[in-house]
C-alpha cells in the first residue's frame, strides 16, 4: 500500500530544544494511525512539526511523493494535510456553518466551498442540523465534531487530529472515535494522537511515542491484546505489566 504521508528521520522541537527525535512515520491511504503516549511524550509537536508549525532540526516530510521540507503550512494545507487542533479551538460566537467556513482554502469561489460544506454536512449530519447555532453553545462533544469538520473543510487527504477525546466525557468519546471512524470509512487517512486507549476500536496501527522516539508499532492485526500492552506502556511505562 501507498504512503501517502511519509515521515523521515523527524527530529523538531522549539527555540533550540529538541522534542522530537527522528520520527519515522507512515500513513497509507487508507490507514487510520493512532499515535499514543503519555503527556509531553512529543505527540502535540510531532503533529506540528507536519504542519510546518515546530522549528525543524532534521529529516524529510512527504505527501504523495512531493516533498513538504520547507513548504509553508498554508501550501501543506493545499496539498492536502489539515490539522484539528487539540483544544478544538472553535470560534465561540460565530455559528457552525462560519465556523466551517474558516477552513476552507483562502481564494476558493463560493461553489468550492459550498461542494465542501456539502460534503462535511453529509459526512457529519449533526453539522448540517446545527448550522446556524453558535458554537459556543454546544456541547464539547458537538464541537469536536465541529473542529473536525473545519478541518475537512480544505480537501483533506490526510487528517491530522490531536487528542479528540480531551475533556470529554466517555459516552462522547466513543462518539468521537465513531465519527473519526465514519471520516476514515469515507476514505480520508487519519492520524490521531491519544492517550485515550479507546481509539483502538478504529484505528488501523497504533504506533507508541515515548520521550520524542517511537518506541513500538502495531499493525491491526496484532492489535487486541496487543495493543493493550503497548498502550500500558504508553501510560505508564512498564513495558506491558
Ligand atoms: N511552544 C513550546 N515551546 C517550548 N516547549 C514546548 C512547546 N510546546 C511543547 N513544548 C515541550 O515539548 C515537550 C512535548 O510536548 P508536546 O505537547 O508535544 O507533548 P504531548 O505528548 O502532546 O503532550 P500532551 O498530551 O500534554 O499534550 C514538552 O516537554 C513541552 O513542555
Amino acid at each position: 500500500m501507498t504512503a501517502t504521508l511519509s515521515v523521515r528521520g523527524l527530529s523538531a522541537g522549539y527555540g533550540g530544544v529538541t522534542v522530537i527525535h527522528d520520527v519515522d512515520l507512515d500513513v497509507d491511504t487508507d490507514a487510520f494511525v493512532a499515535v499514543v503516549g503519555v503527556n509531553g511524550a512529543g505527540k502535540t509537536t510531532t503533529l506540528r512539526a507536519i504542519m510546518g508549525l515546530a522549528d525543524i532540526f532534521g529529516g524529510t516530510v512527504e505527501l504523495g511523493g512531493e516533498s513538504l521540507v520547507g513548504a509553508r503550512t498554508s501550501d501543506r494545507v493545499r496539498a492536502g494535510l489539515a490539522l484539528c487542533p487539540e483544544g478544538r479551538e472553535v470560534f465561540p460566537s460565530l455559528t457552525v456553518e462560519e465556523n466551517l467556513l474558516t477552513g476552507a482554502i483562502a481564494g476558493d469561489d463560493w461553489t468550492g466551498r459550498a461542494d465542501a460544506l456539502g460534503r462535511v454536512y453529509e459526512l457529519l449530519p449533526r453539522l448540517g442540523e446545527r448550522r446556524s447555532q453558535a458554537a459556543g453553545t454546544m456541547s464539547g462533544g458537538e464541537q469536536q465534531q465541529l473542529a473536525l469538520g473545519r478541518a475537512l473543510m480544505s480537501g483533506t487527504t490526510v487528517l491530522l487530529v490531536d487528542e479528540a477525546s480531551l475533556g470529554l466525557a466517555p459516552v462522547m468519546v466513543d462518539w468521537v472515535f465513531e465519527i473519526l471512524g465514519a471520516i476514515h470509512a469515507s476514505g480520508t487517512a487519519v492520524m490521531a494522537v491519544e492517550q485515550n486507549i479507546r481509539i483502538s476500536a478504529v484505528a488501523t496501527q497504533i504506533v507508541v511515542l515515548e520521550q520524542g522516539t517511537v518506541t513500538d508499532r502495531l499493525e491491526a492485526d496484532e492489535v487486541g491484546s496487543g495493543l493493550h500492552e503497548a498502550a500500558k506502556a504508553a501510560y505508564f511505562g512498564t513495558g506491558g505489566t
